[in-house]
């Protein structure tokens, strides 16, 4: 067994959040952007969060969230760290770090060589970053739609915070994308769910021990 972390993100139920611990997941995600499947209501996400074992740590993810709704997931919701997936720009990331007291991770998309470049300026300002694959210019969603992209793009890379890889994995394609870029967290929601927005427990136990 190695030290990977998995972030599980799409949680919607109780019994998705014990799945991911009985699996072992370190992160457990909630979606908090109406247009998803997972999008949770901050009674629910509080209610989840709330059941969740110490050491399981409890992630929001907001997409271009104001400060009115951040307020409010924050107040309500026990938290440990903030996953910010839109178009949120290095100082609106620090702000929000510091207006939270919260670990923030900035995601960015990826889909070739050029876009590398924003990840430097991120590493400066929040406390990690999530690679993810770039959506596709009509999507409805900036992330959880499956994508992967070209792995070999960060395969040789080091960053200046710790890192997650993200977009399109699988339980069946999780260990190449760890053992091509070397990452030692992943992050996944549609790849270990049976219909948009329904976690499967086996999946997630299979995900967790193949990313392991
Ligand atoms: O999961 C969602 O619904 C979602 C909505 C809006 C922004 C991001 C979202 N999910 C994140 O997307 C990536 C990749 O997901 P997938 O495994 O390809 O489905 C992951 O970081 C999720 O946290």
């Amino acid at each position: 067994m190695s030290d990977i972390r998995v972030k599980i993100c799409g949680l919607r139920t109780v019994a998705d959040v014990a799945a991911v611990a009985a699996a072992g997941a370190a992160y457990a995600g909630f979606v908090f952007f109406a247009k998803s499947p997972r999008h949770l209501t901050i009674d629910s996400a509080r209610e989840l969060a709330l059941a969740a074992p110490v050491g399981l740590a409890k992630v929001a993810l907001t997409v271009d969230a104001d400060d009115a709704t951040l307020d409010a997931i924050v107040a309500a919701v026990p938290l440990d760290m903030l996953q910010l997936h839109g178009h949120e720009n290095p100082d609106r990331v620090a702000e929000l770090r510091s207006r939270y007291g919260l670990p923030v991770m900035k995601a960015v998309g990826v889909a070739d060589e050029g876009d590398l470049a924003a990840l430097f300026d991120y590493t400066l300002v929040a406390d990690q970053i999530l690679i993810d694959a770039k959506p596709p210019k009509d999507a409805v969603l900036p992330g959880g739609n499956g994508l992967s992209f070209d792995w070999r793009l960060v395969a040789q890379r080091r960053w200046l915070r710790p890192w997650m890889l993200a977009g399109g994995l699988t339980a069946a394609n999780v260990a190449e994308a760890i053992r091509l870029t070397n990452a030692r967290q992943v992050d996944v929601s549609s790849g270990v769910e049976s219909a948009p927005g329904v976690k499967d427990a086996a999946r997630i136990a299979a995900f967790v021990q193949a990313a392991r």
